[in-house]
């Protein structure tokens, strides 16, 4: 891409150059460990832009899209979604807010290494991981009590095993993969809201 100098001679930059230097966090952990909780405490603090690809997507479910429906059969079996398809709205969503946003939070976001190796190419690297950490019986708990308000029908217990399964599987190793470069924060998110955040907050703050 790179910039490109307009008739009046300002440096004019392509939103795929925005994107590329704004600050980008991925928010890490198993379903129901805490991510978007801690990610509504990030956005009021610091400003950043949350954006979980769960709820993109759910967003495109309800729009009751032809798309959305292949997405809901998906997830309803605790699925992933094809890889181009977060992607775009994720790049999207950014693009919509890069001018306005101190940051980004991508939350639920890689789910897999080549998620993140994809994201890397067509976006830009991340300065912080957060790994939000717990218990897969701590997880089970908290997915199964948010199941009796969220209406999410993947809050059921078939769905989180697989959900819990797919994690272990295909995410863990996202965090081995960005941990060789330094950037990965593992917050213990076994401890009370509170506690857990400012754990979250020093990681944030250490960011140059
Ligand atoms: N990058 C992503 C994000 C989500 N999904 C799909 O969307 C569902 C819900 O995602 P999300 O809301 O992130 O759910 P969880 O990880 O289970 O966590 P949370 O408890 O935050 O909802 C996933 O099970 C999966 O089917 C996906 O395929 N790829
Ligand atoms: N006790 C406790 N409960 C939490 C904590 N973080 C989240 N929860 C609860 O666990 C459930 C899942 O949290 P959520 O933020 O949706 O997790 P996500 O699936 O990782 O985005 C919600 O009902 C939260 O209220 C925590 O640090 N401690
Ligand atoms: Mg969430």
């Amino acid at each position: 891409m790179g910039c490109s100098a307009s008739c009046s001679g300002r440096i004019v930059h392509s939103d795929d150059d925005k994107i590329k230097d704004a600050k980008i966090i991925f928010v890490v952990g198993g379903p129901g460990s805490g991510k978007g909780t801690q990610c509504e405490k990030v956005v009021a603090k610091y400003g950043y832009t949350h954006l979980s690809s769960g709820d993109l997507l759910r967003a495109e479910v309800a729009s009751g899209s032809e798309r959305g429906k292949t997405l809901q059969a998906i997830m309803q079996k605790g699925e992933l979604v094809p890889l181009d398809t977060v992607l775009d709205m994720i790049k999207d969503a950014m693009i919509a807010k890069v001018d306005v946003s101190k940051g980004f939070l991508i939350d639920g976001y890689p789910r897999e290494v080549k998620q993140g190796e994809e994201f890397e190419k067509k976006i830009g690297a991340p300065c912080l991981l957060l790994y939000i950490d717990a218990k897969g019986e701590t997880m089970v708990k908290r997915l199964m009590k948010r199941g009796e308000t969220s209406g999410r029908s993947d809050d059921n217990e078939e769905t989180i095993k697989k959900r819990l399964d797919l994690y272990y599987k295909a995410t863990e190793p996202v965090i081995a993969f960005y941990s060789s470069r330094g950037i990965v924060r593992k917050i213990d998110s076994e401890l009370p809201v509170d506690e857990v955040f400012g754990h979250v907050a020093k990681a944030i703050d250490g960011l140059k």
